[in-house]
This record gives C-alpha cells, sequence and structure tokens, in this order.
C-alpha cells in the first residue's frame, strides 16, 4: 500500500486509532514491503498488503474495522504456519516485513487501558537473504548479489559484484565490465540482486539488471566513496581494517560494502555471520553467458524445469550440500588444466575402487546439511534439530575419515581429508553428550537434553513429574474420601488444575463438609469444577520446575550453539570438504553407471571426441540405442586454429542433438567430470556459445530473428581462439535469400576473423560450398536410408553433405495428413524444377507453386484403408499381458492379417502409396 495515503488527511474529522497509528508508522518505513503485523496467533495484513497477500495465496480478504471512515481490508495468516506462507510469497517475489510484539502485554497494560502492545519490525524476509530451511531449496545456493559501479574516467566503468548466501555465510567479491555483466549474474544464477538506484538510471545497465527476471531490491545510496565502504564492510566484521580481506578493488570494496549494509537492514542490525570476502579468479572460469546456458539447458530446461537438465540427468550427489557444489561446479567450469585435473584424479580413484566409493556413499548418505544448521544456529534462528544436525556431520566426518585413513590419496581427496579433522573432538563430545534421542523443534519445547547430563536439570525435571504423580494420587485420594468415582482432576491453560465432577457430584461438594475443600470455579451443563489449596500449590511446584527445567536447557542450548558458533570455520571446511567427497564419488558412480570416460584436458586447442554421446538424451532414451558420434575440430597439420565442422541433414536427424553434446562433453571435462564417449581430449574452453535458430527458441517466447541477430552478433564480436561455438540454423527465421546470406557471412567471420572452433547445423545446403574456399572449415551431415520410400533417420555423424532435407518425409513421420504430404512432394517437384531451368528469380506469383494452386487443386489422396490387425494391435499393451495371453494375442492377430491381405491385396496398397 502506499503508507502515506493513509497517514495524514489534514481536515478529515475521522480518528485514527492508536494501533492503526503504530501500524501506518511501521509500513511508512518499510514500504517496499508485506507488512506482516503480529496480532496474537496471527500475522495480519492491511490495505494493499491485504489485497497484494490474498490474491497471491488465494486466502481469504475480510475487513477489519474503518480507516478514515472507509473499511480496512485485511487477511491473516496463522503463525505457526507463517513459513509456508512466506516461502509462497517470496517465490512470487514479494518481501516481507515480519513485526513482532516487543512487550508483555501486561507491561502495555500498565501504562494505561489503550495502549497498544509496542511492536517493531524484527527480520525483512527477501528471496535473497533465507536461512530457514522451509524456505530454502536444499539442492539450490540461494545467492544475493550487491552490484556497484566506479567510473574509471574513461568511457567505462568497473563494475563490482559481491555474492553472498547468508545460508551458508560464503561471500564472494569480483569484478567485471558492462560487457561481461549479464554473462556473470547468468553464472551467480542469483536470487536477489540488490543495486544502487544511480545504476538502474544507465539505460544498458538496467536493461541487462532487468533482463535477469530476478527480484530487484533498489537501495538509494551508492557506496562508492572508498573510506565510507572500507568503515562498512569492516565494521561489519568487526575488525580495524580491511587488510585481511586481500586486496580489493575499490569496485569490490563498493560492492560488498551494498551487499553488508543491505543484509544488516535486512536482519535488523545484527551482524551477520558471513565469512570474510573472498576474491574469485574470474579468469579460471569458462565463461557462458545466459542465452548459452539456457541453450544448453544446464541447470533446468527451456521450461524451467529440473528434470531433463543436464544437472539432473548427471547428479548422483547424495547430500544436499553436496548437490548445491554439483550445481555450482557446472555453473562455473575451469579453464585451468592442473585444478581440472586434480578434480579427475579424485574421480578416477573412486570409478577404479568401487568398494571405497560405496563406503564413501553410504556414509555421506547419512550426513545432514552442517553449513546451513550452523548458520542457522549463528543466526540464533536454530534449533536442538540444528545441534542435532552439526553433531552428526562430525561423526559422519570421524567415519569418513577412517575410511580414507592410511590410502596413498590424490592431492585433492588429500586436502579433503585434512579438512575432515579440523574441527575439535571436543565439539562432537559436548553435543553428543547432551541430545537426547529424540529432540522437538523449538528450544521453547524442551525435553531435548539427555537425562543424567545436568543433576541441576534432572533434580527439576523429577520435581516437575513427580509433583504429576502426586495429582494422579490426589485424584484417587477425593474420590475416596469423597466417595464419587467419576471425580477427574483435569487441566486448562485457563483455570490451571481443577476437580470435574458430574453436577449431582458437584451439587454435594459444594455443601459442608466438601465445601470448605472444594472451591466451586464454574458450572459446565452436566459438569461443576472446583479448585482446592493443594492442586494451586501442586500447580506452581509443577510450573516452577518446569520453568527452571526449561531455564537450565535454554542455557545448555546457549552454551552448545556458542560452541558450534566459535568453531565456525572448521566446521564450514568439514563441510565444504564433505560436499567436495560427495561430488567427486558422485561423478565417479555416474562415471560408472554410465559407461563415462576421463578426458585429457590441456592447453592445446584440440577437440577430439571418439564415441560422444549426448548425456541427457542418451538417458531419455529408455535403453534404446543412443548413436554414439565423434567430433574432431583439433587444428590440422598446416593450421593454427581449431576446425569448424558444417553439418546438415534431414530434420530430426540428430543434428542438434550432435552440437550440443560436443558443447556438454566440453562443460562436462571442464567441471572434472568423465564424460560419455570413449575417448575424449579437449584444449580447455575459455568461452563457450550456443545459439539456436528462432523456431527452436519459441519455448521462452524470444524466438524474433532481431533476438538472433543479437546474440550472433555478441559472438562474432567476442568469440576467439579459444571459444566453442555452436551454432543450430542461424538464419532460419527470415526469408531464404537473407537467411542464407547471412548464415554465410557468420561462417566466413567465424573462419576468418574470431578462429574459434566451432560447429555449425543448418538446412542451407548451399552453405556447404564454403569448404571449397575456407580450409579449416569441413561438411559432416547425418546418415539417412531411405526404405520402400520412407526416411529411416540413423543418427550417424558422417563426412560429406545431406543430398536432400527430406522435411516432407519427416513430416509424414509425424503424421502430417496424407493429403497434405502428397500435395508437398508435388510443389517440391514443381519448385525443383522451376530452380533447374532458372525460374526461380522470377516473380512469386509466377512460380510454379502459385500457378499449380490457382490452377487446380488435386483430390485429396485417400485415406489408407484400416487394417484390423494394426488395429488390434494398437490395442495391445504387451506390459498387460501374461505369457499365454501374449500367445493368444499373436494367434489372433495371425488371423485377422491372414483375413486382410484377402481384401486389400498387396501390390494394390503399393500402387496406393506410389501415386
Ligand atoms: N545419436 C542419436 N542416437 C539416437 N537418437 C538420437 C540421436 N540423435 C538424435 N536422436 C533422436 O532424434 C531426435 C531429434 O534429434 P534432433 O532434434 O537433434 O534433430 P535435428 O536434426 O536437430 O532436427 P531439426 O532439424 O528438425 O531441428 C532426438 O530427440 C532424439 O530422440
Amino acid at each position: 500500500m502506499d503508507a502515506s495515503v493513509h497517514t495524514s488527511h489534514p481536515g478529515q474529522d475521522h480518528k485514527v486509532t492508536p494501533m492503526m497509528e503504530q501500524y501506518i508508522e511501521i509500513k511508512t518505513a518499510n514500504p517496499d514491503c508485506l507488512l506482516f503485523y503480529r496480532m496474537g496467533d496471527f500475522y495480519e495484513l492491511f490495505f494493499e498488503d491485504a489485497e497484494q497477500a490474498s490474491r497471491a495465496l488465494g486466502i481469504m480478504l475480510t475487513k477489519r474495522g474503518k480507516h478514515q471512515g472507509e473499511d480496512i481490508p485485511m487477511c491473516g495468516v496463522p503463525v505457526e504456519r507463517a513459513d509456508d506462507y512466506l516461502q509462497r510469497l517470496i517465490a512470487k517475489g514479494f518481501r516481507v516485513a515480519v513485526c513482532e510484539q516487543i512487550e508483555d502485554p501486561a507491561e502495555a497494560k500498565k501504562r494505561g487501558g489503550k495502549s497498544v502492545v509496542k511492536r517493531d519490525v524484527v527480520r525483512l524476509v527477501t528471496p535473497g537473504t533465507l536461512t530457514e530451511d522451509a524456505l530454502l531449496d536444499p539442492r539450490r545456493s540461494n545467492r544475493l548479489i550487491a552490484l556497484s559501479r566506479v567510473p574509471t574516467g574513461e568511457d567505462t566503468a568497473r563494475i563490482g559484484i559481491a555474492t553472498v548466501d547468508i545460508s551458508t555465510g560464503a561471500f564472494i567479491v569480483e569484478e567485471t565490465s558492462p560487457s561481461n555483466l549479464a554473462t556473470d549474474i547468468a553464472r551467480l544464477d542469483p536470487a536477489e540482486i540488490v543495486v544502487p538506484e544511480a545504476m538502474l538510471d544507465d539505460e544498458l545497465l538496467e536493461a541487462i539488471i532487468r533482463g535477469a527476471r530476478v527480484p530487484i531490491a533498489p537501495v538509494a545510496r551508492d557506496i562508492t566513496d572508498g573510506a565510507t565502504a572500507e568503515r562498512r564492510l569492516t565494521e561489519a566484521f568487526g575488525v580495524t581494517t580491511s587488510a585481511g580481506f586481500g586486496q580489493l578493488s575499490r569496485a569490490e570494496l563498493a560492492a560488498g560494502a551494498t551487499a553488508v549494509s543491505y543484509i544488516v537492514r535486512t536482519q535488523r542490525g545484527a551482524r551477520p555471520p558471513l565469512s570474510p570476502p573472498k576474491q574469485t579468479g574470474r579468469d579460471d572460469v569458462l565463461h557462458i553467458d545466459g542465452a548459452t546456458r539456457a541453450s544448453l539447458e544446464l541447470t533446468r530446461t527451456l521450461g524451467g524445469d529440473r528434470a531433463g537438465s543436464l544437472l539432473h540427468a548427471i547428479d548422483r550427489t547424495v547430500t544436499p550440500a553436496g548437490g548445491r557444489l554439483l550445481a555450482d561446479r557446472l555453473a562455473s567450469p575451469l579453464t585451468r588444466p592442473g585444478s581440472i585435473t586434480q578434480r579427475l584424479d579424485s574421480v578416477s580413484l573412486l570409478v577404479e575402487d568401487a568398494r571405497l566409493r560405496r563406503d564413501l556413499r553410504a556414509l555421506l548418505k547419512a550426513t545432514p546439511d552442517l553449513v546451513r544448521a550452523a548458520q542457522r544456529l549463528a543466526f540464533r534462528r536454530g534449533g536442538p534439530r540444528d545441534l542435532a544436525c552439526v553433531r552428526d556431520a562430525l561423526i559422519a566426518g570421524r567415519d569418513v575419515s577412517t575410511v580414507l585413513a592410511g590410502r596413498d590419496l590424490p592431492a585433492e581427496l588429500g586436502a579433503i581429508r585434512e579438512s575432515l579433522g579440523a574441527p575439535d573432538p571436543k565439539i562432537l563430545a559436548a553435543l553428543g553428550d547432551a541430545l537426547a534421542e529424540t529432540l522437538p523443534l523449538r528450544t521453547s519445547d524442551g525435553g531435548f537434553v539427555r537425562s543424567g547430563y545436568d543433576p541441576d536439570l534432572d533434580a527439576a525435571r523429577e520435581l516437575r513429574d513427580e509433583s504429576r504423580k502426586v495429582i494422579a494420587q490426589l485424584q484417587t485420594r477425593y474420590a475416596d474420601e469423597t466417595g464419587q468415582r467419576t471425580l477427574r482432576v483435569k487441566h486448562t491453560n485457563f483455570l490451571g488444575f481443577f476437580v470435574e465432577v458430574p453436577a449431582p457430584t458437584g451439587e454435594i461438594l459444594r455443601t459442608p463438609p466438601w465445601n470448605a475443600t472444594f472451591v466451586h470455579r464454574q458450572t459446565l451443563q452436566g459438569a461443576m469444577r472446583f479448585s482446592t489449596v493443594e492442586l494451586s500449590d501442586l500447580e506452581q511446584r509443577i510450573a516452577a520446575a518446569g520453568d527452571r527445567a526449561l531455564a537450565i536447557e535454554s542455557a545448555i542450548f546457549e552454551r552448545l550453539s556458542q560452541i558450534v558458533i566459535e568453531a565456525g570455520d572448521p566446521l564450514k571446511d568439514l563441510s565444504d570438504a564433505l560436499a567436495a567427497l560427495d561430488v567427486a564419488s558422485a561423478l565417479a558412480e555416474l562415471a560408472a553407471d554410465r559407461s563415462y570416460v576421463r578426458p585429457e584436458v590441456d592447453l592445446s586447442l584440440d577437440f577430439t571426441i571418439e564415441g560422444g554421446r549426448h548425456p541427457v538424451v542418451e538417458q531419455a532414451l529408455n535403453g534404446a540405442p543412443f548413436i554414439a558420434n565423434g567430433c574432431d575440430l583439433t587444428p590440422s597439420a598446416s593450421a593454427e586454429n581449431g576446425r569448424i565442422c558444417m553439418i546438415t541433414g534431414p530434420n530430426m536427424g540428430g543434428k542438434s542433438t550432435y552440437l550440443r553434446q560436443n558443447a556438454l562433453i566440453a562443460i562436462l571435462a571442464q567441471i572434472g567430470s568423465f564424460v560419455p564417449a570413449s575417448s575424449a581430449r579437449i584444449g580447455v574452453v575459455d568461452r563457450l556459445f550456443s545459439r539456436v535458430g528462432a523456431a527452436d527458441d519459441l519455448a521462452r517466447g524470444r524466438s524474433t530473428f532481431m533476438v538472433e541477430m543479437v546474440e550472433t552478433a555478441a559472438i562474432l564480436n567476442q568469440a576467439g581462439e579459444r571459444s566453442l561455438v555452436i551454432l543450430d540454423e542461424i538464419g532460419r527465421g527470415t526469408s531464404t535469400f537473407d537467411g542464407l546470406s547471412i548464415a554465410s557471412a557468420t561462417v566466413e567471420h567465424l573462419h576468418n576473423s574470431n578462429g574459434c572452433r566451432a560447429l555449425f547445423a543448418t538446412h542451407f545446403h548451399e552453405l556447404t560450398e564454403l569448404s571449397k574456399r575456407l580450409p579449416r572449415l569441413f561438411n559432416a551431415t547425418m546418415r539417412v536410408a531411405e526404405w520402400k520410400g520412407d526416411v529411416v533417420l540413423l543418427h550417424e555423424v558422417v563426412p560429406g553433405v545431406a543430398d536432400r532435407s527430406y522435411g516432407i518425409q519427416v513430416a509424414k513421420l509425424a503424421g502430417l495428413p496424407a493429403s497434405v504430404v502428397e500435395r508437398a512432394k508435388t510443389v517440391l517437384a514443381e519448385l525443383e524444377s522451376a530452380d533447374r531451368t532458372g525460374k526461380r528469380g522470377k516473380p512469386v506469383s509466377d512460380l510454379p507453386l502459385f500457378s499449380i494452386a490457382a490452377a487446380a487443386p488435386p483430390p485429396s489422396a485417400p485415406e489408407p484403408e484400416s487394417d484390423p490387425s494394426l488395429d488390434a494391435l494398437d490395442g495391445i499393451d504387451p506390459d498387460d499381458l501374461t505369457p499365454r495371453a501374449a500367445l493368444e494375442a499373436l494367434y489372433r492377430l495371425k488371423a485377422l492379417r491372414k483375413s486382410a491381405s484377402r481384401e486389400f491385396p498387396r501390390d494394390a496398397r503399393a500402387s496406393k502409396k506410389d501415386r
């Protein structure tokens, strides 16, 4: 809502209630958030907030009182289910300010009957600052990025990016340029972008930032002043100088400070438990822009699903942190062969040693999300189960360490083994000793400390439980004394403990001598309730003992949390080590399961893949064979640069699959994974570009020719000799001649200027002629066979050029009506003959297509007669049949087939087909 509308209306005589006054004041201070205003057991939303939230959550919109003469729209969510509603609001891009009562209502009463309970916002919940398990996807990092811009005096500016995942404490800073910003944002895949308003005034930057389609939090101040930025950062980390963070650039400092300021604001001043900012080596990662990531469906499909993506196909991790690490690695493949080799060494060992892999994975499976639990404890939002997560992760670390002990390990696994031992064993001892078997969700529920751990706690619990027993005895005694077997001692929050009896008995208890003991409290329909002095005493003892037990448990919780918080760094190291081990063993499992091989990765410009497969398509074929294909873009002996492969072939022949599989193999190799091939040698790729023609891009609703050209331009401007470029049917979105010319000029540019390795699929067969002029270009085609007039797609890549497109045959396979297929064949034949006789240059109306159509539309070819045996075959579900039923079905089919052949002699049908 626009709170200002409701705050001051001079001359209005309508009174604003004190509560509304408080609400409006808080809302005005948080105009960009929905305000969850605590009222008892509900968070209530008012005015426009209520309207927005009720729409977004599908909950009822009601009214509560009036404000300035008008009904106040209101909706509410129960506090105990707030997480659920928050999650849905955050997923829709809202920010929520959670406003709690910060004093006891009794305190407010003391100030006077009409005083409003003090309330304040305790936290802003925003998409990029979540810590709760219920609000987070366990297998995805939840990153907030903050941007800064520092003018350099020249035309360009330096852009700082700070990336923070407060659910794990990770904090990274880097510097980039406006031209690389979009690619960097795509790599970081943030949940929220914090950006100084001034940057959004720049049209170009605004387009890039909004193009990311994630919630944006504009902040008023641009902290570009170095001293201020440094102060913000050092304050947040409680240090006196930023020297310990390394040599951060001005842009990095500014972005870091912006991130920290925003997080402090959302967490209401609490110093966020973050790791100190670390610089990334940007040159060490393979650059993949957003369009390429989308078209290669790396982490989600074009439709937005995880299933069907590369990540989904290769993910065999068994822990949430491992899942996140694999996704992060896939987002940032490496470019240094040394680091890639280290990862590959780990995978190799675990491929070879199946037993070790199995043992490790079994232990890892039981490992909880240590880093997020520890972070919640540090945010003071944790509970007993978070302590148990830390305990169980420490146990897993210890057990994994035992399994790895004494082995000869490659460097990465050796470092992992070191980190497993980082946390002090005393932490595990402390948690193990204290925690009970079953644990409540909240500390305030109590009962999470093992009995025997703390004598005071045991004494308080005993007193509490003993008193409960005494109450049970009291019931028996009262029943005996009064002779009323139906007498019960019960408890409600309002009355505390009381005696309940049926009404007639109640009447007796109200008379002497009983009324000296039993004090009448309530008459219900058919029952009466009484209190006694003994019950009240016991009640107090129980409450006091319970309170005392809870206080002791809370103190124990605090102490254990503190131990965990102080062990922050070693615990993070342990969590990282377990996650890295999970990824290594998961990739090894994948390699063993799907017969992947170890790629060779070096600094050459080679690209030689034998027997390559598409990692996602091959799994989707469900056991049907995937035809493996090699790819050789390695520079030939006479050239320095890699080669360009021009692929033609029928629709559905497998061109797109082939193009993408080679890009995916390069990515897999560079994240340090084995690859789906029989062998692969790859000179590291520093930039990967993939573009698909307009029609293939329809799913994203941006299939315009313009977008395709803008993206192609970006490739031609940026690709270098180390890049790998995948272009699928570029130029398809316009008229034939324009498209052909653009595609041809693009290939020439890639060949002559960019000097990159590239794969180019096209239906413009004319382009294959280019190989005569461009020495690094060679042609390949998808092999097809023809069988009885139908095309058979063999999905096999062979040298050479497709003789034609087979579009009509494929259309027939797709079920286009026979009449349309026949008509298309006729038109094609006419067009081809017009082409041969040189008529194609004539005006469109002269083309045979139009003259034929105008002259005489041919009669539709008759639909093929139905064959009863085929219809029956269609009706059979082999999975439903017993062997006997299958045999019977086979006899039935044979019989049907026999009678069908009598009705439709074979040569009669053949002649129909040929017509
Ligand atoms: N190597 C292969 N082995 C087995 N099946 C394959 C192979 N390549 C592709 N296919 C199958 O063929 C289908 C079509 O492949 P793809 O989309 O790559 O063809 P295309 O030549 O790019 O078609 P179009 O020109 O119509 O875009 C795939 O979805 C897959 O099911």
